[in-house]
């Protein structure tokens, strides 16, 4: 295993570790520090995700966002190789169990651009570099459309420095419940 691999594990394992309870409460103060930032409020269009096993629940601020008259989005995996989309929804309720057991717009719906994307992760760095579900989703999305990210974790996700590839691409900004990191 390379040390991206292990780091990934170890920290896959802690968070399935979390207790609801605590999942929760964290994940509801990520989404109000978000909602209170100038990133959230100049969006107008927001690439979301649907969260799965303990990922910060991203919820709270989807509801708030289609409220706010924000378009919010979410992925949907048209091939395991490593290809999404990105389909508007207009609630929360009504989505389909896709790959990996997440739930996911239909295709049918309007495949959307954004001005902000809210990317989860496994671990992410100070300086803004990030460990995924090693699908390389994320990588190769940014790779072709480049758009203002925030990385979502709790604040046990962060670390100074991860070991990094070519591919990889880093966010403009991570949020945790203590923190909020810019990277220049
Ligand atoms: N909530 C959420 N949605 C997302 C992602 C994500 O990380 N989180 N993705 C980010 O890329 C994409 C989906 N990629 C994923 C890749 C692997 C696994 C996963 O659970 N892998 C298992 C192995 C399961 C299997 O092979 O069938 C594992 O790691 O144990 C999940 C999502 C798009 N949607
Ligand atoms: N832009 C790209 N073009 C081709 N292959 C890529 C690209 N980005 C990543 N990959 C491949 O995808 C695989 C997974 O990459 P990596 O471990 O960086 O994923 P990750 O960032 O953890 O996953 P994700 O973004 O899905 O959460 C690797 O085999 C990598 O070579």
């Amino acid at each position: 295993m390379t040390t991206k691999d292990s780091l990934r594990k170890e920290i896959q394992n802690k968070r399935k570790e979390m207790p609801k309870n605590q999942v929760d409460i964290l994940s509801k103060k990520i989404c109000e520090r978000l909602i209170d930032s100038s990133v959230y409020r100049e969006a107008r269009s927001v690439f979301c995700y649907n969260s799965i096993r303990n990922e910060v629940d991203l919820s709270f601020l989807i509801e708030k966002a289609i409220a706010d008259g924000k378009r919010v989005s979410l992925p949907k995996v048209l091939d395991k190789a490593g290809i999404m989309k990105f389909y508007a929804i207009d609630r929360l309720s009504g989505l389909k169990k896709g790959a990996y057991g997440i739930f996911e717009p239909d295709e049918k719906n309007e495949e959307t651009t954004a001005d902000l994307i809210l990317v989860p992760g496994v671990v992410f760095s100070e300086s803004g570099d990030r460990i995924g579900q090693a699908g390389g989703f994320y990588d190769r999305y940014l790779k072709d459309y480049p758009i203002k990210s925030v990385g979502i974790c709790y604040d046990y996700q962060i670390f100074e420095e991860i070991p990094t590839e070519d591919h990889d691409v880093k966010m403009y900004h991570i949020i945790s419940e203590k923190r909020f990191i810019n990277i220049n």
